[in-house]
């Protein structure tokens, strides 16, 4: 691969964490008791800090130099971008849970996109199954999948994946196990992953067109993709585009914006309830214009999305978007949705071989 004087790699890293409700006194647990000051010193583990910071009812948004956290009281996603070592948090952090009383992990997920310069990466994240050999050191069994093309763009996903009625066999954190329980809350995440986005776009999120974040989300209309968001935006010098959405029903939706022409790189998250995603999806798309993508949807048995994610199978955005991939994997108590689009008119895009690919 040519080299280039200045990389930044846009591929974020995903780590979210559902606990369950302690045995005792579960009102009174929350993670978001953890101080800003606790965090901190947690994130130094990660190479990232806190730059803003957001809360409604529902959840506390943090933007970080290198993307987003949300703390709501009972789960925990982080974020990370760049060279960020997010899986080096994660047993201070479950330990400091643990105190609170979360003893027990209901869900886990770590996924990711294959990085265009993994040798750039520190580890233990230059490869996905060093991350693996890492978790597994945490967890006891862990699932691993890779979808898509694993010499082209693929996407790995860690999950602990298990089903309901073996919920007592968690594993977790030297600690007794406890029974969890009642039935587990709607959830669905919804990533959409886009590279080579149309310059005359990634141009806002530049302080040559801009003056801060606002005026870069009402310029590029960020604010339109759901509306009822109230938005955090920052804008970094002298390029670089972080938000975070936050609403009353703790929804929240987060973008992240690498603008720079040679590795262009937009991700957009949001765990808004839907049961049809096709609107969303071609407002997120109309909205950046990339020239590849990848969309993942998970959506738990208790989600109203649950149902309707294969219908997605028979959509298309538009004429310009094409897919070349699709798969649909059921687990015991979510489905997932994998695919892969890229712009009709440049067949060859999303073509060229990963930088990670058939390495593990
Ligand atoms: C933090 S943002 C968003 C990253 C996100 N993961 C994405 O989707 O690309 C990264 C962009 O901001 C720029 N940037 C400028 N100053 C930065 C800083 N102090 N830390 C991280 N990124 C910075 C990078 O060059 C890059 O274009």
């Amino acid at each position: 691969m040519e080299e280039t004087k200045h990389y930044f790699e846009g591929v974020e890293k995903l780590v979210e964490v559902w606990f369950a409700d302690p045995p005792l006194n579960p009102d009174d647990a929350d993670l978001r008791k953890i101080t800003k000051e606790t965090w901190d010193g947690l994130l130094r583990a990660v190479k990232c800090e806190i730059i803003s910071f957001t809360k409604n009812e529902e959840v506390d948004a943090y933007v970080l130099s290198e993307s987003s956290m949300f703390v709501s009281k009972r789960r925990w996603i982080l974020k990370t971008c760049g060279t960020t070592t997010p899986l080096n948090c994660l047993k201070p952090m479950m330990k400091l849970a643990a105190e609170m009383g979360f003893v027990e992990i209901t869900d886990f997920f770590y996924s990711r996109k294959n990085f265009a310069r993994p040798e750039l990466q520190l580890l233990p994240h230059r490869l996905f199954c060093e991350e693996v050999k890492f978790l597994d050191t945490i967890f006891d069994g862990g699932h691993t999948y890779c979808l898509g093309q694993i010499n082209k763009d693929c996407w790995y996903l860690y999950t602990l994946s298990h089903p309901e009625r073996e919920r007592d066999d968690r594993p977790l954190i030297e600690i007794p196990k406890v029974e969890m329980k009642g039935l587990s809350e709607p959830d669905q995440t919804i990533e959409i992953l886009m590279e080579k986005l149309d310059p005359r776009i990634m141009k806002i999120f530049t302080k040559e067109l801009c003056t801060d974040g606002k005026d870069a989300t009402v310029k590029s209309k960020i604010n339109e993709i759901l509306p009822d968001m109230v938005i955090d935006d920052f804008l970094f010098e002298p390029c670089g585009y972080s938000m975070n959405g936050i609403n009353g029903r703790g929804e929240y939706m987060t973008i992240h914006i690498t603008p720079e022409h040679e590795f262009s790189y937009v991700s957009f998250e949001s765990n808004v309830s839907m049961n049809n995603y096709t609107d969303l999806i071609n407002r997120v798309i109309q909205t950046f214009l990339p020239s590849k993508f990848i969309l993942t949807i998970f959506a738990n048995k208790s989600s109203e999305a649950y149902a309707t994610i294969r219908e997605l199978e028979y959509n298309d955005y538009g004429v310009q978007w094409q897919r070349s991939e699709m798969q649909c994997c059921n687990f015991p108590s979510y489905n997932l949705l994998f695919a892969t689009y890229t712009v009709c008119r440049n067949q060859g895009d999303g073509e060229e071989e990963n930088g990670e690919g058939m390495k593990c």
